[in-house]
């Protein structure tokens, strides 16, 4: 590994030089147009000593407790900043061993306490060393001046390998400490001037820290060192190397001369199996490692911001120089310092036989002048001399063994160096990694309590809704149970509500027709009652008002209004049809207001045409004499009548004889069927007893004649037997026509009746006799009747019984008179309300009329449909009679073929007479 170089220019002062030539890429030059030369970094005048360690130093610290030896070499001319870089200036500013020592215990106490446990640190054990070499003499500053009367001296140990022998080393506890004995020791430098310039000029500060400590688990404490050395001014550089040993003296330029020869060799030669001469100065024996060996090096490089250009070159080119060294540093832990107190035992051994190394110790042996003693010298000389020459070629080959150990070594201290330097970024990246995981682990653990918590939550809420599901099923389960038997009773209602349906529909149907029949009855019978209250009212009128002759015919309207009302359900409009009180009243009290006004204008009129008197009179007489002319003709009619109802008796007698001669005859055809089968069985026997007993006359032609005479025989039987059936059919149908046409002439009969009768009430024959009422001499009927029909027969009974008391009540109070005549001044009164009567009785007879004759009408169809049906059952009867003679006839064919004897076939026919 190179060691890196680092250049820091400080501030300008004033008239120093030309200025230094500043190039990209950290690139500088002593003068305009080059050489340029690098620097890995470069701090300007801007920078600060702790920029300068933070960019660059502050890595070496990270090393330096790794396990790594570490070393900082600051250099440049006098007076470029070095100790200003190192020490820093008084107390203000800090230079970088300070800084470093600072940091050093901070990481110290920080990976103490680290989590880390694999790369923390314990028992950390450190010294400091601070020493001045001027003139090669080695100066140690961690003592008080004067306490030390001879200079130290360089040892070399297979421990230690090179060091200086009893230089003070104080134990550092903490920075505090550090810093005070590292500026009492800064300030123990030499400061004497000499005519070659003062001695900081040309001495070096050689500051040394050691470190002791376990990394992690390891039993052996790792060592390493971190050095900070403080170069003589470079500024000498520029004379050569013959020239600079004349100046001052051979000791004063001794280290910057050998320093120079050491970097140039090392420079040019970077393989492991080099051979550098460290032994010329105490400054380059001191930095064997620091240059070229088991060190991580880096070079401050301060310069001027303007100087001697050939200084400046000079500076440059040497900072170039130590660029191109490359260092083999590895982690010292226990393994690679045993491996390095070996090789450094075998190197010892093999220098102290080849006789080398006293330059190493301070002192130089004296010299004796005798002659004698120059040929003893001579002579060993030369005995050395063959022993040299053996001891160089046995060095050879320890050399080259030695160069290849190196090799190793080197490979395997660079591969450690990589392999530590990676671990330790590992372990860096290592440790935020623990970080971050632990912080991802906190995380993780707070993200997994809420988890689990939402989980178990979650848990509790699945559990509630399986209980859930499980009583829905249930539910479910039960409902579709109660579906099914609720589906079946459906069906079942269904299937019940079909058969209503049709069974209302049906009941709708004759409902229907039933309403309607009783909206007309209703109809019929509120017009009836509002005639028989019109009729009751005037009989009220007629008995002033006497309650015992006649009921309350407003009762009468409200009783028959509540009993339709009851019945159609309020479809009629009973106070349409009967009018209200109210109407009724004011109907009243209009005519009889009229009636009253009449009879008052009449009595006027009366007064004022007296005159008129007479001709009205005779006009009344006349109209009396056209009355008892009606009259007559009445009577007339009424013979008619009798005598219609004298016809209408005879018919009925006659249709009684009918029907009883039906009957007769009717037993005469059944006493003519049982003569008729005693016959044929009377008949049949003889025939068989003929056949039985035989006639004595056996053979085939007797059987023959008998054959014939039984064939013959039922011939005669049947013919005789349907003429006779004819007979009967015709005497049947002759009898129900007749019957058919008395009916019609009945029924006309009955209509001429009532017609008549009604004529007659028309006319005003009511005190004449109009013989029985058409109801006495109707047909009776016993069909079922309606509660509306009853009701309707007793209306017209009761209608009839007002009739005959307003009759009645008429004779009381001799409206008819005894002889026909009526009084002269009650008679416009009389006309009047016979007028009135008239009426009333008008549209009674209508009504009744219209509804007799629609009744008449439809007994009539009903007649004519039970006459045809009759005659098509009697032909029917007729066509089965027919054929089930013509079947029997075949029977006994069939019998006879079959060879049945005349008996059995007899037998037969008997029995199944008989069944
Ligand atoms: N970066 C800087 N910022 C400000 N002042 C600086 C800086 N570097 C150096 N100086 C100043 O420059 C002067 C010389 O610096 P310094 O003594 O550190 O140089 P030097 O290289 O150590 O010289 P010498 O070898 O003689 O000791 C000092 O006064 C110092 O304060």
């Amino acid at each position: 590994m190179n060691i890196h170089v680092i250049g820091r220019i400080r501030p300008k002062n004033r008239g120093e030089g030309l200025p230094l030539q500043l190039e990209a890429s950290n690139r500088v030059a002593a003068r305009p147009g080059g050489p340029y030369y690098g620097f890995s970094e470069l701090f300007t005048q801007k920078s600060t000593t702790y920029d300068v360690f933070k960019g660059s130093v502050g890595a070496m610290v990270d090393l330096f407790l790794g396990g790594f030896n570490v070393c900082l070499l600051i250099c440049g001319e006098s007076g470029a900043g070095k100790s200003y870089s190192l020490a820093g200036d008084g107390q203000s500013k800090a230079g970088l061993v300070p800084i470093m020592i600072d940091h050093i215990f901070t990481r110290l106490m920080k990976d103490s306490h680290g989590s880390n446990k694999k790369m923390s640190l314990s028992n950390p054990r450190l010294s400091m060393q601070v020493v001045e070499i001027y003139n090669e003499v080695i100066k140690d500053l961690m003592e008080l001046p004067g306490q030390r009367s001879a200079s130290l001296v360089l040892k070399e140990d297979a421990h230690k390998g090179v060091y200086i022998e009893r230089a003070s080393s104080a134990i550092i506890k903490d920075n505090t400490q550090a810093n005070r004995e590292f500026r009492q020791a800064w300030g123990r430098r030499t400061e004497a001037s000499s005519d070659y310039g003062p001695a900081v000029h040309h001495s070096a500060v050689f500051c040394q820290i050691e470190m002791e400590v376990r990394i992690g688990s390891s039993p052996q404490p790792f060592k390493s060192k971190f050095t900070v050395v403080e170069l003589p001014g470079l500024e000498r550089l520029v004379s050569d190397s013959e020239h600079l040993s004349l100046q001052g003296g051979p000791h004063l330029t001794k280290a910057l001369v050998a320093l120079k020869q050491v970097v140039t060799a090392l420079s040019s030669n970077p393989y492991p199996d080099r051979v550098i001469r460290y032994n010329e100065s105490k400054l380059t024996q001191l930095l064997q490692e620091e240059l070229g060996g088991n060190c991580h090096t880096r070079a401050l490089v301060c310069l001027k911001p303007e100087s001697d250009p050939d200084v400046t070159a000079e500076v440059l080119k040497f900072s170039n120089s130590l660029a191109q060294v490359k260092n083999f540093p590895i982690v010292n832990d226990s393994l690679a310092q045993a491996l390095l107190t070996q090789t450094r035992a075998r190197n010892m051994d093999l220098k102290a036989q080849a006789g080398v190394g006293q330059t190493i110790t301070t002192t130089i042996p004296a010299v004796d002048d005798s002659e004698s003693e120059i040929r003893r010298l001579q002579t060993e000389n030369l005995v050395l001399i063959d022993q040299n020459e053996r001891l160089s070629l046995k060095v050879d080959q320890l050399t080259n063994k030695f160069g290849q150990v190196t090799s190793n070594k080197t490979d395997l201290s660079q591969q450690l160096l990589l392999s530590e330097e990676e671990k330790l970024k590992v372990s860096q990246s290592l440790v935020e990694m623990q970080i971050e995981n632990n912080k991802i682990k906190e995380e993780a653990e707070a993200t997994n309590f809420e988890l689990t918590n939402k989980i178990i939550l979650l848990e509790n809420q699945l559990v509630e809704i399986h209980n859930e599901r499980d009583r829905h099923n249930r539910a479910a389960k039960g409902a579709k149970e109660r579906l099914n038997e609720m589906e079946t009773d459906r069906k079942d209602l269904a299937d019940e509500y079909v058969v209503l349906k049709t069974n209302y529909l049906a009941l709708t149907n004759e409902h229907k027709k039933e309403c309607h029949r009783n909206e007309n009855l209703a109809i019929e019978l509120l017009n009836l009652v509002n005639n028989k209250a019109a009729l009751m009212r005037q009989v009220m009128v007629l008995t002033n008002g006497d309650p015992s002759m006649v009921d309350d015919p407003n009762a009468e309207i409200a009783r028959v209004k509540a009993l339709v009302n009851q019945n159609s359900s309020g479809k009629i409009k009973t106070d349409q049809i009967l009018g209200t009180q109210r109407d009724r009243e004011m109907v009243e009290e209009r005519l009889f207001a009229s009636q009253r006004k009449f009879d008052s204008e009449i009595t006027r009129l009366k007064n004022e045409h007296g005159d008129d008197y007479k001709k009205y009179e005779s006009r009344m007489s006349t109209l009396m004499k056209e009355l008892a002319d009606t009259r007559t003709l009445a009577r007339e009619r009424q013979q008619k009548i009798s005598e219609l109802n004298a016809k209408l008796i005879t018919l009925r007698g006659e249709k009684e004889a009918l029907e009883t001669q039906t009957n007769r005859l009717q037993h005469k055809v059944k006493d003519l069927g049982e003569d008729f089968r005693a016959r044929l069985v009377k008949y049949v026997e003889d025939i068989a007893e003929y056949v039985d007993k035989g006639s004595g006359v056996p053979g085939h032609h007797q059987e023959k004649r008998m054959r014939d005479y039984v064939d013959s025989m039922l011939k005669d039987i049947r013919r005789s037997h349907r003429e006779r059936e004819d007979q009967l059919s015709h005497a049947a149908q002759a009898y129900r026509k007749r019957l058919q046409t008395t009916t019609h002439s009945y029924e006309q009969v009955l209509i001429a009746y009532r017609n008549l009768r009604q004529t007659c009430e028309a006319r005003g024959f009511d005190r004449v006799d109009l013989g029985p009422g058409e109801d006495e001499l109707r047909l009776g009927d016993s069909e079922v009747q309606s509660s509306h029909l009853k009701e309707l027969d007793r209306t017209k009974g009761e209608l009839g019984k007002v009739k005959n008391e307003l009759d009645a009540v008429k004779l009381r109070y001799g409206l008819f008179g005894g002889d026909g005549k009526e009084n002269f001044a009650d008679l416009t009164t009389v006309s009047a309300r016979s007028d009135l009567w008239g009426a009333l009785r008008k549209q009674l007879r209508e009504f009744t009329l219209n509804t007799q004759q629609q009744l008449e009408q439809e007994r009539a169809r009903l007649l004519s449909e039970n006459q045809v049906l009759q005659q098509q059952l009697k032909e029917s009867q007729d066509y089965i009679d027919c054929h089930l003679v013509r079947y029997k006839q075949e029977i006994l064919r069939l019998r006879q073929l079959l060879g049945m004897s005349e008996a059995e076939v007899a037998a037969a026919h008997t029995r199944s007479r008989k069944k």
